[in-house]
């Protein structure tokens, strides 16, 4: 397998962002393939400005340039073949191909149509589909030291620092050495310390949704961070407008426009733009961002409230072995856990936060538990009778009733799976050259695994593997839909944490609340099943309905929560 020092797309992606306007486009995916697109434009933008030679050179080594690293991605060595994959045009290959809205149905149609590996070419990228379990397997799991690259962007790496997020590292020690200890906190058992946390926050979420079921999307996206914000740094923000959300959820949305090819002027202009100024000041945020909060956890500390920061300082304090960047470890961890926590948080802004993608996975699971409930009503009646049985009335919920919940829990495996919260996953990028069933896969190729098209299996989840029925999960042999959390090395290590704040708000709002379609001026008002926004987060668009006690007695036990 050959290993080549340079490749196009390295050289683009380190190349980076270019282009003079903010673009409004809000596909992750659309935005990394875009960005050779941009350069061109760049060039011939910037000719217009400059003497003739000028434009003629700088538009020649443009065309040079887009030419080469096309060809450089097309490149095949003898006795290989591409894979299959949409036919592409001259020199631009097939970046009109690229869909521009609702990604996942133009994948699987592409899964369909070309198997089980599908590819895609254009210059300064390469994108390879993985559309069967038991590739995504292979790539991923067993070829995982050279299937674990993260796209490298300019602007939030370089310019803004946020690489010291383990999503958006690149593989390698550093990513490694965070993920360890992010580990030590969010691992399967680690997590059941944080149960009196999620169970306090499902009852914020059930007294607010008796005052106002009304503003149901604001409450799913507060309580979805703020349990997370306690666990990392003993902070309680008490409302969506809490300064810290405020803080953290202004920087991410800074850094996710900014993050956006195109949007930032860099690299190519060799020198300062006020954009460049723009860009390190939103760099200092970043910094107040991660820096602020332990500020608050060590106080917390003083007073006896316990956090991720203050464990970390604990260990590393007793521990003459400690590594030198114990600080910078001590901020970074729980950063991680902060910044795929403010999006949930905040109910301010709607937009999906494209590019750092973390953002929104549980409240886009949230979000998605009240639209299926709507339509299936006879879920929520199977479900609710069930709690009855496990629970009973006048009580709420526990951990520890989940053993028993056998439907509840089908219903939360059959929304990871049904309508996957990341369809379109969050991409891997391929660090060497590599060769699949006599494919040539070039170092540098953008390899997602297409999660939708995976999770729909009419061969694992049956014929009706389409349509919403968490009935398939009673049935023991039927898989865990564990692509919903990514692949390899680099799957969620957030999952244990996910699926406990997801569980025990689906079972409490079933226990005490009916979810009903609202009542129109021309009779119920019910969402249309793919009622989606287009994005990386899977997430329903607004849709109004009812949510009322489900009985006098469930009334009393809400009126309870209030005392
Ligand atoms: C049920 C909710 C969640 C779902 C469905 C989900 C899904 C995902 C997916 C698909 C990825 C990309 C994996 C890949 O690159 O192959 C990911 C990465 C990640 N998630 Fe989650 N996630 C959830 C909750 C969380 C939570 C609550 C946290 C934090 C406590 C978290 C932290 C992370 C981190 C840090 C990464 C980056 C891992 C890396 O790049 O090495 N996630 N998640």
């Amino acid at each position: 397998m050959a290993s080549r020092a340079i490749d196009s797309f390295e050289s683009a992606s380190q190349g980076n962002s270019v282009g003079f306007t903010r673009s409004s486009r809000t596909c992750l995916a659309t935005e990394v393939y875009v960005r050779p697109y941009l350069s061109l434009i760049f060039f011939t933008h910037y000719s217009l400005h400059m003497a003739f030679s000028t434009v003629a050179y700088t538009g020649l080594a443009g065309v040079a340039l887009y030419v080469v690293s096309h060809w450089w991605n097309n490149r095949i060595p003898r006795g290989l073949k591409r894979p299959p994959g949409p036919p592409g045009r001259l020199l631009i290959g097939n970046l009109l191909d690229l869909p521009k809205s609702k990604e996942w149905v133009t994948f699987d149609r592409w899964a369909k149509e070309y198997g089980d590996l599908c590819y895609l070419s254009m210059p300064g990228a390469s994108i390879l589909f993985v559309n069967s379990h038991e590739l995504a397997k292979e790539l991923f799991d067993k070829r995982g030291s050279i299937y674990s690259g993260r796209y490298q962007s300019t602007v939030l790496n370089d310019l803004i620092k946020l690489d010291w997020a383990m999503v958006f590292a690149q593989y390698g020690e550093r990513w490694r050495r965070n993920r360890t200890y992010f580990h030590q906190f969010f691992n399967q058992t680690a997590v059941e310390n944080y149960h009196d946390i999620q169970l306090k926050y499902t009852k914020v979420l059930l007294k607010r949704l008796y005052h106002s079921p009304e503003d149901y999307r604001t409450h799913v996206r507060y309580i979805s961070g703020a349990s997370i914000l306690e666990v990392s740094y003993g902070i309680q923000p008490m409302s969506e407008t809490d300064p810290f959300i405020v803080l953290s959820e202004t920087t991410i949305q800074r850094a996710t426009e900014a993050g956006i090819p195109g949007t930032y002027l860099v690299d190519i202009f060799p020198f300062r733009t006020k954009f460049q100024t723009e860009l390190g000041q939103l760099g200092e945020q970043v910094i107040e961002m991660l820096n602020k909060p332990v500020e608050v956890a060590k106080n917390n500390m003083r007073n006896g409230r316990p956090s991720m920061v203050s464990a970390l300082i604990e260990t590393f304090e007793n521990d003459p072995n400690r590594p030198d960047d114990y600080e910078d470890l001590i901020k970074h961890v729980p950063g991680v856990a902060y910044i795929a926590a403010v999006d949930t948080v905040s109910a301010q802004n709607e937009k999906p936060s494209l590019s750092l993608i973390l953002y929104t996975k549980s409240n886009g699971i949230l979000l998605q538990f009240f639209h299926m409930m709507l339509l299936h009503p006879e879920v929520q009646k199977r479900a609710q009778e069930e709690l009855e049985e496990v629970v009973g009335p006048g009580a709420l919920p526990s951990f520890k009733d989940f053993g028993k919940l056998k439907y509840v829990r089908a219903i939360f495996l059959e929304l990871l799976r049904c309508n996957t919260v990341v369809p379109i996953a969050v991409p891997h990028v391929l660090n060497v050259d590599d060769v699949v069933n006599g494919y040539f896969i070039p170092k540098g190729t953008i390899v997602f695994g297409n999660s939708w098209t995976l999770l729909r299996s009419k061969s694992l989840y049956g014929p009706d593997a389409d349509k919403f029925n968490p009935e398939r999960f009673l049935d023991e042999r039927t898989p865990y839909p564990d692509f919903a959390f990514g692949y390899g090395r680099r799957a969620c290590p957030g999952q244990y944490f996910g699926e406990n704040s997801i569980l025990i708000t689906i079972a409490n709002v079933l226990h005490l609340f009916h979810i009903l379609p609202f009542e129109g001026e021309n009779g119920p008002e019910l969402p249309a099943e793919d009622h989606f926004d287009s994005g990386v987060i899977l997430k329903p668009k607004p849709f109004k309905c009812r949510i009322i006690p489900r009985s006098p007695g469930a009334a009393k036990t809400l009126e309870e929560l209030d005392h």
